[in-house]
């Protein structure tokens, strides 16, 4: 039985999301700042092709057409994210109007166009003035960022219903501190959990300022969490599991829910813990209106590292298809913690997409579409209060440290000429979302 439209409640929120770094393109216009992502690509060896943002979809220019594009799509929602550099080039201080200007005019066109804005502050572009100055690992930043987000939500407030404070802080602490393969791109799990602290203070420091700046919006944080299975029900296989869950999901999940860290990855981690100052979780673990989802596949661990299922299939980057995981994820996190409403701000896969007389058959795309769409389907069945869900991406990207090598948009960009053309899974999408007979 195909997913329609109508398997979800009326008032549920298709979407399709974006990052300012990875679509925006023009890096040094209008009086933007340098990013720790302009200077990491700048970096031999950081990203694959040794390419970088400075261009990639040149949505800077051509956000007028894409805001078409999304349009023609017959989606409910955009979710985009604002480049903190463009608003304060030294990430704190003078604000530069331009760059406000653009986002306000962007704003605009997507609510001329009936599309509701899902603001992201943060998509890990930080302004490099701030990381010269120890970036996250330095607390004064989640002062800065509260005060960035003062800034955007004064401008934007009375048009934007809908802020996320950060994108997967994980990434931007773990994978970007401590594994080191995202900007900055160190490799120090003590640096690593400091900054992972003072994101979620920073988070916390923004949702209790805009509170006041606009009363009646709803405020979240969007995390990448990713359901942890053992490899056997061996011993030492689940208590893998459970370490990854922990590292993963618990770390961040707990002080926004619980106002604590979980005390078994605590003690794992001894001598890096990161110093917490009283009132600090009191700011992580306010009340927030939604949590965001990022889901992608799951993780098979085993006592000497992870498993990959040889029955499954897997995507352009290696993860495996695992729609299931997103339901199970959905479950239990509604389970074990008190969470508001949950949005799916991210699901989607890369594919060697092939251009063929002006179109691309992504047949695999379109099922890794159908299959989890059904997934989140299911969560509702079972009682998971999911408001909405948004395909990543809109169109193919700057794929951080990949660079354009993996192609996530169910729109292709040909960045020869900036041609935006519909894939397959455009046309599914469009199907299913305007509750046309998803016959495809
Ligand atoms: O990689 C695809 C997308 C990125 O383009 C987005 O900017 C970012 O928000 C995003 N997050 C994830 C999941 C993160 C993850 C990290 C480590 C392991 C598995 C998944 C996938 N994606």
């Amino acid at each position: 039985m195909t997913i329609k439209r109508t398997d979800f409640p009326d008032n549920f929120i298709f979407g399709v999301a974006t990052s300012s770094y990875q679509i925006e393109g023009a890096t040094n216009e209008d009086g933007r700042g340098d990013s720790i992502w302009d200077t990491f690509c700048r970096e031999p060896g950081r990203i694959q092709d040794g390419t970088g943002g400075d261009v990639a979809c040149d949505h800077y220019h051509l956000w007028p057409q894409d805001l078409d594009l999304i349009q023609s799509l017959g989606v409910d929602a955009y979710r985009f994210s604002v480049a903190w550099p463009r608003i304060q080039p030294d990430g704190k201080g003078p604000v530069n109007q331009k760059g406000l200007d653009f986002y306000e005019r962007l704003v605009d066109g997507m609510l001329e166009r009936g599309l509701q804005p899902y603001l992201t502050l943060y998509h890990w572009d930080l302004p490099q003035t701030l990381q010269d100055e120890g970036g996250w690992v330095n607390r004064e930043t989640a002062y800065r960022f509260a005060e960035y987000a003062r800034v955007v939500a004064e401008r934007l407030g009375g048009r934007v219903r809908s802020y996320a404070t950060l994108n997967e802080p994980w990434c931007s602490s773990i994978l970007s501190y401590q594994i080191g393969e995202h900007a900055p791109g160190l490799q120090d799990r003590r640096a690593a959990l400091a900054a992972a602290h003072h994101l979620l203070l920073g988070h916390g420091e923004a949702v209790k300022v805009m509170r006041d700046i606009v009363p009646g919006s709803s405020l979240g944080i969007v995390l990448n969490l990713q359901p942890a299975y053992p490899a056997s029900d061996r011993e030492e296989d689940v208590a893998a599991a459970r370490f990854a869950d922990g590292t993963f999901n618990r770390w961040f999940l707990d002080p926004i829910f619980r106002g604590e860290y979980p005390a078994d990855i605590w003690d794992a981690y001894g001598e890096d813990v990161p110093t917490v100052q009283d009132g600090d979780f009191a700011a992580t673990s306010q009340p927030i209106d939604f949590l965001g989802v990022n889901y992608y596949s799951r993780s098979v661990n085993g006592a000497t590292g992870n498993v990959r299922p040889s029955e499954s299939s897997y995507t352009h980057m290696g993860w495996e298809v695992y729609p299931q995981g997103l339901t199970d994820l959905l479950v239990r996190i509604n389970h074990d913690y008190t969470v508001p409403p949950v949005y799916i701000t991210e699901n989607g896969a890369a594919y060697p997409d092939e251009l063929e007389g002006g179109r691309v058959h992504d047949a695999q795309r379109v099922e890794y579409f159908k299959a989890h769409v059904q997934a989140t389907s299911d969560a509702v069945q079972q009682g998971v209060n999911v408001a909405g869900y948004f395909a990543w991406s809109l169109m193919d990207n700057f794929e951080w440290a990949f660079g354009y090598s993996r192609r996530f948009g169910m729109v292709y960009v040909d960045y020869g000429n900036q041609q935006r053309i519909l894939k397959d899974s455009a046309k599914w999408y469009q199907t299913l979302v305007t509750r046309q007979d998803a016959g495809v």
